[in-house]
């Protein structure tokens, strides 16, 4: 088989290295997402009258932003919650899937094969003129976060996270009433669940079809649901359920009662004992718990606090500065940290646009902290995939009240050197609520940044393909949405980077620069429980910018890939964005480099052609992804 030796170029091959032989790739499957909009809607008004109704919010009021990264015109995302333990089968990514119209191509999801990836290895088997450069042995501690202190990652239970919210996804297609008949009892957050055991290694794979199991979900699952009232396994054993949505309904518009058999009153009082805040939150008698609720669990609070309380856990009030703001946040820094502040929940237009809703923040909540699982921590050093390429978030808090002085005067602050594009933040009432996202320091975004040279432009594309190909061997993470405001740059003395790509573990020189993915509104991913991804055939604005735009161009390819099949997993997804950042290198940031320097850079987009045709010569239509981008690298 001929390789493609060459194309990879050794310029790139020598800034990776790794511990053992490469191995090939495996395919991937996407995970789920949510989406954001970060650029500014070119037709608004039909946007929003395209908009379909109900979770979906649309941009109502005048906004001053009309920057690139001003929110598309509507929001919402469409998880699924996914049974653990249903058969992985990729769907197919072929070239002719945007002519098939979505009919065609979604009814391949059902009744397919696994594709055949024989050949596929066979390929990157057979590539054996790399040319590594060998390194010193990496650190034990592959779990080191380059950025922010160790000492205040604080620990989320991300399985029972996940439990709740399914549980309230579930009810709220159904009723809660009738669901919470035979599933009440996973409120209770299972104490086998760590905040490290969600994502890394995905239990299920996305499925064809995420509700169409084939297990049924019969009596005896129902009575291995309720049966655990006194026992703390219940939500290992939810998982375990092949669920059914149709079943589900079925069941329960039938009598459940008898299902309940065996449940007696000292047990559910046993249960509630287990967590108070059950008792306090939910009711026994058939509610389930709002999104608002859950993410006040989420952030172990009894009840949302004031921005100043938060703030005051990271610096002195007077010493916040503003970093930075988005369609919805409003970032601040504060001490060794950033702090982006989202309005939510609140009739008040911000910015021009509807706020966030508890349930999206949820999700958004779930989806940082899978990505946080990717970073590894100390004693984690035999996980499968792990970089530190995605912003660390650090905790979250619930908020209300009014913006605190300090935080109004480092917003004027910014707005007399920036000229804000957001609203001021004094029309914040007392009733206003917020999510308070406590993050890393990433640096400066892409756009802004200063590049010195072409080894950190490479360096810079090599780490996000990287930490793109570990997400989507992690949890099937497509970002969608990687333009140059989510890449947040950094210098420091690292010169290196460590990471693990499917137990392999690896490393990559850095120049003295390290990166930081942001913003996973667009993203989709798969925590193993549930696919989270954002609905984007509802933004029709997101594909109407100016042709010949590279972001723009950006969002039709992904269009024209998924077939506006958002829920699918498409890895194809992150090349498109790897290749959109060499466009924006080579054509909107000047630093030092030759002629030769951009013919490598230009070489880093062959790779996908280059792929594409030999797994077209070997019969594959398995599509490309940012994991098969990093193996080419080393040819
Ligand atoms: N962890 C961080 N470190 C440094 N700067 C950050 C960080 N997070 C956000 N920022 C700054 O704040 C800006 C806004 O953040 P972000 O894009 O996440 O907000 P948003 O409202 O969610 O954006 P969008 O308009 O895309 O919805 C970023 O462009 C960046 O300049």
């Amino acid at each position: 088989m001929a390789s493609p030796k060459g194309v990879g170029s050794d310029l790139w091959a020598e800034i990776i290295s790794q511990e053992e032989e490469p191995q090939p790739i495996t395919q991937i499957a996407v995970v789920y997402g949510r989406r954001r909009r970060t650029v500014e809607d070119p037709n608004p008004k039909d946007a929003a009258t395209n908009r379909p109704s109900g979770e979906r919010r649309v941009s109502l009021g005048p906004s001053k932003r009309t920057s690139w990264n001003r929110s598309l015109s509507t929001r919402g995302r469409e998880s699924i919650v996914v049974a653990a333990g249903m058969n992985f089968r990729p769907r197919p990514r072929q070239k002719g899937a945007t002519q098939k119209g979505k009919q065609g191509s979604r009814a391949k999801k059902a009744g397919q094969d696994p594709p055949d990836f024989t050949k596929e290895k066979n390929y990157f088997q057979e590539v054996d003129s790399f040319e590594l450069l060998e390194e010193s042995p990496s650190p034990r501690n592959f779990g080191t976060w380059a950025m922010g202190t160790k000492h205040d990652i604080i620990v989320h239970d991300l399985p029972a996270i996940l439990e709740r919210w399914r549980i309230s996804k579930l009810a709220s297609r159904h009723g809660s009433q009738q669901l919470f008949k035979i599933m009440e009892t996973p409120f209770v957050p299972s104490v086998h669940s760590t905040a490290s055991s969600a994502s890394n290694d995905l239990a299920a794979k996305t499925p064809e079809r995420v509700f169409r199991t084939k297990a049924p979900l019969n009596v005896t699952s129902h009575k291995k649901i309720l049966t655990p009232l006194v026992d703390n396994s219940i939500v290992s054993s939810f998982d375990a359920l092949h669920i059914d949505e149709e079943e589900v309904a079925n069941i329960m518009s039938e009598d459940v009662e008898t299902l309940r058999e065996g449940l007696d009153s000292d047990k559910l009082e046993e249960a509630t004992q287990m967590d108070p805040s059950i008792s306090q939150r939910a009711s026994l008698t058939g509610e389930y718990l709002s999104t608002f609720d859950q993410l006040i669990m989420v952030c172990q609070q009894s009840s949302p606090i004031s921005l100043g309380e938060v703030f005051s856990r990271y610096c002195e009030l007077s010493c916040i500065v503003k970093i930075g703001e988005g369609t919805y946040g409003e970032a601040f820094k504060a001490g060794e940290t950033v702090c982006k502040v989202v309005p939510i929940d609140g009739d008040l237009l911000v910015n021009g646009e509807v706020q966030k809703k508890s349930e999206e923040v949820l999700e958004e909540v779930m989806l940082s902290l899978t990505l946080n699982n990717l970073k590894g921590t100390r004693g984690e050093t035999n996980k499968e995939n792990t970089c530190t390429g995605f912003i660390e978030t650090k905790d979250f808090y619930v908020c209300q009240g009014a913006y605190d002085a300090g935080l109004i005067s480092a917003w004027e602050d910014w707005d007399a050197r920036h000229s804000s594009e957001n609203d001021h933040p004094k029309e914040f009432t007392e009733k206003q609520c917020y999510i308070v996202f406590v993050l890393a320091d990433g640096g400066k975004d892409l756009e802004s940044f200063v590049l010195l040279n072409y080894d950190e432009a490479r360096s810079l594309l090599v780490q996000v393909t990287v930490a793109l190909a570990v997400a989507e061997s992690g949890c099937e993470f497509e970002h969608r949405d990687l333009h140059w405001g989510n890449i947040l740059l950094k210098r420091n003395n690292d010169t290196m980077t460590d990471f693990t790509l499917q137990g392999k573990k690896m490393r990559a020189k850095t120049f003295g620069l390290t990166i930081s993915i942001i913003d996973f509104t667009l993203s989709r991913i798969n925590t193993g429980e549930a696919i989270l991804f954002l609905d984007l055939s509802a933004d029709p604005g997101l594909f109407e910018g100016p042709k010949g735009d590279k972001q723009f161009d950006t969002y039709r390819k992904m269009k024209d890939l998924t077939d506006d099949c958002w829920e699918g997993s498409f890895p194809k997804t992150n090349v498109l964005w790897l290749i959109y950042l060499v466009d924006i290198l080579l054509m909107k940031k000047s630093f030092k480099r030759t002629a030769k320097d951009e013919r490598d850079l230009r070489s880093f987009k062959k790779l996908t052609r280059v792929y594409e045709d030999q797994a077209r010569l070997n019969g594959s239509s398995a599509g490309i992804s940012a994991g098969n981008i990093l193996c080419l690298l080393y040819t």
